[in-house]
């Protein structure tokens, strides 16, 4: 499926990789040791009622090969839900997703096992994502090169820090070539110099025909890895444009609404006030 579009020029054609339609997901929660009216006997008793979190409410929009695209919003604003139904994790309640190859969430996170070495965790990651032993093995130097921690990689990974462990997972999870890439906030654990290192990876899988969905709270990672930004608010999408218009927009609304600025804050993370790292 390929899109034209016409230039005053020239004739560019994009490719769409993936077409979000009118996406709604509800979740149904429970809410325990609430009272519910049992409808045989006419009597209360003690039940679980449920309640309807509607997390998207119509959401669409076609993302195009070789694009970088943050998403941004602020807490429980929706965006791991988008990226989830996008996986296929999350079902939608209406709408659809269409996606032109199997989309990558970054994690090989359920692969991986806290008693092992960061080595042999590269194996069990490298299995899981469908390498044999000799292609795991001509890559193995550059996953510990990039995790930066050659004196800890005999080490059980119980014994890594949190920063430590997502730089392992994506080392592993970016040696790979990927169509259609999601990283859910994997860098905000990491400290300003891998921050650096794994934005240049983004890049570097974008040129190579991939296209990667950023989700991040902080807006220098944004700046520098992303061309488009689609802002989700309230489960709605209320901006999608670039980069440079979206996030001035984000930043502004947010100096209108301080309380939402506090509620972002969190370990590792950053408000989308400024440039920090
Ligand atoms: N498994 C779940 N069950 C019920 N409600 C959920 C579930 N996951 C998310 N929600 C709700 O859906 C809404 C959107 O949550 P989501 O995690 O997508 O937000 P987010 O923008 O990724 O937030 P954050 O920036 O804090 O990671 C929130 O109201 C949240 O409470």
């Amino acid at each position: 499926m390929v899109e034209q579009i016409n230039a005053p020029s020239a004739v560019k054609t994009r490719t769409p990789v993936v077409v979000v339609d009118d996406l709604h997901v509800d979740y149904r929660v429970y809410v325990t040791g609430k009272r519910v009216r049992n409808a045989s006997s006419k009597l209360f008793k003690r039940g679980r009622a449920t309640q309807t979190v509607h997390a998207l409410k119509g959401v669409s929009f076609t993302a195009y090969q070789n694009e970088s695209i943050g998403v941004i919003g602020h807490n429980g604003s929706g965006k791991s839900t988008l990226m989830r139904a996008i996986v296929g994790l999350t079902p939608a309640s209406k709408g659809a997703v269409y996606a032109s190859s199997r989309p990558n969430l970054l994690g090989v996170g359920a692969a991986l096992i806290r008693d092992l070495s960061g080595e042999q965790n590269i194996i069990l990651g490298g299995l899981a994502m469908g390498f044999t032993i000799d292609e795991i093995e001509a890559r193995r130097d550059e996953i510990v090169e990039f995790t930066d921690m050659q004196k800890f990689i005999n080490m059980p990974m119980r014994t890594y820090s949190s920063g430590m462990a997502a730089r392992l997972k994506f080392a592993i999870a970016t040696s790979r070539a990927h169509e259609i890439l999601i990283v859910d906030e994997a860098l905000a654990v990491g400290d300003k110099e891998f921050r650096a290192k794994s934005e240049d990876r983004i890049r570097e899988i974008r040129e190579a025909a991939g296209t990667v969905f950023l989700v991040s709270h902080s807006m220098s990672s944004i700046r520098s890895t992303c061309d488009r930004v689609l802002w989700i608010n309230e489960g709605e999408l209320v901006m999608d444009g670039p980069t440079e218009e979206v996030v001035p927009a984000y930043q502004e609304s947010r100096r209108d609404h301080p309380g939402k600025r506090e509620r972002d804050r969190g370990p590792g993370r950053n408000d989308g006030d400024g440039d920090q790292t």
